[in-house]
């Protein structure tokens, strides 16, 4: 994927790394949020379901897949244990159609994002950072929230941490259209769900595990068979908000099974292809296209941006 040569989209993408790396600080090499992660592979087999949904190819026949599961913050060494550096997870997937031919998922473990666009969302990074210990109250961040009830929500959306990255569920948030093999068009929200359940520590369990406890343990759980996850679409109704990742829609819609991924081996941990992959929340494959939502395009443009800085800093 190219950089954009539009010099507005440049320079708002410019604008969300200065601010990620205002707050966690710069560590060359690495991701400037999402920073310690683990990549595993593995297959996609699709449902008769996704098939007649879209006709994306990877809904069509077995698929290799990789998977990114990873902390939010900056930091290559956040604490998995650790809720404000750890929280949301990232589960970013790619399924490789060919060579050099793939279509991605980036999700994360809570199902809304603060902030309608990138720019608000600098706005909420700025105000996290100048809201430290010593700030006087209402801090900026305080201030941020009281004035946007989207954002509020989200901060105070319980982020309990998971026994393990393969009991934890993760939502692509924003919403893309499938296309059917007649044309038509219906939007939907991508859910990566545990075959397993789900299944969370409480805040003491939490404190008393290790550092890198959700890494080992997918490690672990790896060399003793699959991890498996199954993607799953929320369907919009007519008259849903399709371009909005602070809305939710009614619990209510339909959900439908596209698949299950069967991870089966970890890529070694060098962590090199882990730091190289840069992944796109925009699918660039027949059969699914983005909506409205306007985070998708800055996104975009940030994560090639922030990748090429990675390969360039690391030397990978
Ligand atoms: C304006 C909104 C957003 C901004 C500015 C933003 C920014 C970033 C940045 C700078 C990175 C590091 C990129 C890289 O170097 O690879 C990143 C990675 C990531 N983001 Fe976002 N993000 C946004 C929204 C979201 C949303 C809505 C989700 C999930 C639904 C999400 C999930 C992730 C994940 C999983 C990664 C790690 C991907 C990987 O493993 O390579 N982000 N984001």
């Amino acid at each position: 994927m190219p950089l954009p040569t539009d010099e507005k989209r440049l320079a708002l993408a410019r604008e969300v790394i200065q601010a990620f790396d205002d707050l966690h600080g710069v560590f060359p090499g690495y991701r400037p949020a999402h920073a310690k992660g683990i990549l595993a592979v593995g297959s996609f087999t699709s449902t008769a379901e996704a098939a007649r949904l879209s006709v994306a190819p990877h809904f069509h026949a077995e698929t290799p897949v990789f998977i990114r599961f990873s902390n939010f913050a900056g930091v290559p060494m956040a604490a998995d244990n650790k809720p404000d550096e750890a929280s949301p997870r990232g589960c970013a997937v790619r399924f490789q159609l060919g060579e050099h031919k793939h279509t991605d998922i980036v999700a994360h473990s809570t199902d809304s994002f603060p902030t309608r666009t990138a720019e608000e969302f600098i706005e909420f990074l700025h105000a996290v950072k100048a809201s430290g210990p010593d700030a006087p109250h209402p801090t900026p961040i305080e201030q941020f929230l009281q004035s946007h009830p989207k954002a509020l929500a989200f901060v105070m959306t319980p982020k309990p941490i998971p026994t393990s990255f393969g009991r934890e569920s993760y939502f692509s948030v924003s919403a893309y259209r499938f296309i059917d093999a007649s044309g038509a068009g219906r939007y939907g929200r991508y859910r990566i769900l545990p075959e397993a359940g789900n299944e969370y520590l409480s805040t003491e369990e939490a404190a008393a595990k290790g550092a890198n406890f959700l890494m080992e343990g997918l490690a672990a759980q790896l060399a003793s068979g699959a991890v498996k996850m199954q993607l799953w679409v929320q369907l919009a109704e007519p008259g849903d908000v399709v371009d909005d990742a602070t809305t939710q829609w009614p619990v209510e819609r339909q959900q439908v099974l596209l698949g299950v991924i069967s991870l089966t081996k970890l890529v070694p941990a060098d962590d090199v292809d882990g730091r190289r992959i840069i992944f796109d929340p925009i699918p660039r494959v027949a059969g699914i296209e983005p909506s409205a939502d306007p985070l998708l395009e800055p996104r975009a443009d940030v994560y090639v941006m922030s990748g090429r800085r990675r390969r360039e800093q690391a030397g990978i």
